[in-house]
């Protein structure tokens, strides 16, 4: 894996992201959605479950042990303040065994293990360790460590993002979908929820293998997709990995388009009015977290668009891996006014001009930037 001086980062990056999403897929299997010891409602009224925090303690804490803490900064979308609550007890010690159980399986995948099993307050540590501010200047990890906990809670599509910035640009990204078949497949996928059980498992779709983890470097002009390792099955660098390319097709009658499930996270009525103005005929895929990205980068769908409320500010770890995977694989991410977006302004995608705008190719891009000049005024979002 030819790359700058990013080899030995990559490398962990990746090995990290399989073991992170192994850890999800055995989580989402046994979710109880209405259990408050794995699911909760964070101050923002978001939701948070032990995946998302026990892989932040997981990532943080392979990170610091393979580059030593003081060599790593890390911006993430976890802290410790909902953990920490006494209401939380059951879902801390359900992290801690979470974490404890994923960092034993650590030399499946050429990583090393603790030596003793970690105790509650290391675990707590590695998550508030996660504060870097990001910025213009130096080397940081940025991790979403599930992106789209609801579609994670649901049984749906969901991601573990991770990415490197340097000097405000973003240098790799490294995205774990553990639920995205490897065949080309509708993003549709989803658990069986048995109400009586209340339980998530998976459909009975026999070798019907689901999971990937998607990487790109900058200006590699290549994206690589590994099947996630899964089962008994030893983590292999890098011969399971195979090029992804973004689709031919710039022809809006034929395209596919996908946008955020909720309509509170993206305009459905705008990208609609866009979507038949330039052309589009199929219906779009609304499809949870950087799964969307995953799509454009392996040609199942060419357009992604998002028009959050005008209020919102996009964090960057909803974006960095998948802008990344996109634009190696061939595609292009801009911004509704067509800049590029800028990672180098802390935690937020400060100046966004109105929304995301990503596409396999110029064409298509083109014709949606186009689009949005021509009918946001009279939008009035
Ligand atoms: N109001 C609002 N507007 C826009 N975006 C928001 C909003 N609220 C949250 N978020 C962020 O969206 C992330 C999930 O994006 P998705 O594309 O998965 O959204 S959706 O669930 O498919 O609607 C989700 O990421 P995760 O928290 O990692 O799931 C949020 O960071
Ligand atoms: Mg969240
Ligand atoms: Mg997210
Ligand atoms: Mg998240």
């Amino acid at each position: 894996m030819e790359d700058g001086n990013y080899s030995k980062e990559l490398d962990v990056a990746v090995r990290v992201v399989h073991m992170a999403s192994s850890l999800c897929q055995r989580v989402q299997k046994g979710l109880v959605s209405t259990d408050s010891a794995q699911v909760k409602s964070k101050e923002d009224d978001s939701l948070v479950t032990i995946a998302d925090y026990s892989v932040q303690a997981t990532v943080s804490w392979m990170l610091s042990e393979s580059f030593g803490s003081q060599n790593v900064s890390i911006v993430a979308e976890e802290d410790v303040k909902t953990l920490s609550k006494a209401d939380s007890a059951g879902l801390l010690a359900a992290v801690v065994d979470t974490v404890n159980k994923s960092l034993a399986e650590a030399p499946k995948y050429g990583l090393k293990s603790p030596t003793k099993a970690l105790g509650t307050s290391l675990i707590i540590e590695a998550i508030s360790r996660c504060n870097s501010v990001g910025g213009a200047q130096g080397r940081y990890w940025v991790l979403d460590p599930v992106d789209g906990t609801l579609g994670f809670v649901r049984g749906d599509q969901y991601a573990v993002a991770l990415a490197l910035i340097e000097d405000g640009k973003v240098v790799f990204g490294v995205l774990g979908c553990p639920n995205y078949p490897m065949k080309k497949e509708l993003l549709n996928y989803r658990y069986q929820y048995h109400k009586t059980t209340s339980k998530l498992s998976p459909p009975s779709m026999n070798g019907w293998e689901r999971g990937c983890v998607m990487y790109a470097v900058k200006g590699s002009g290549e994206a690589w997709m590994q099947p996630l390792v899964g089962g008994e099955n030893k983590f292999q660098w890098p011969n399971s990995a195979t090029l992804i390319r973004v689709s031919a097709i710039d022809n809006p009658a034929l395209a596919t388009s996908c946008e955020p499930v909720e309509k509170a996270n993206s305009n459905h009525s705008f990208t609609a009015g866009l979507a038949y103005s330039v052309g589009l005929r199929k219906k779009p895929l609304r499809v949870h977290s950087m799964v969307k990205y995953a799509a454009i980068a392996r040609g199942d769908a060419e357009i992604f668009m998002k028009f959050a409320s005008s209020g919102y500010k996009e964090k960057i770890w909803d974006h960095a891996a998948g802008v990344i995977i996109v634009e190696e694989a061939g595609g292009v991410v801009t911004d509704a006014g067509g800049h590029q977006l800028d990672f180098s302004k802390g935690l937020y995608l400060e100046g966004l001009d109105r929304g995301i705008v990503a596409c396999s190719g110029p064409t298509l891009h083109e014709k949606i930037i186009n689009a949005v000049y021509a009918s946001w005024d009279s939008s009035n979002l």
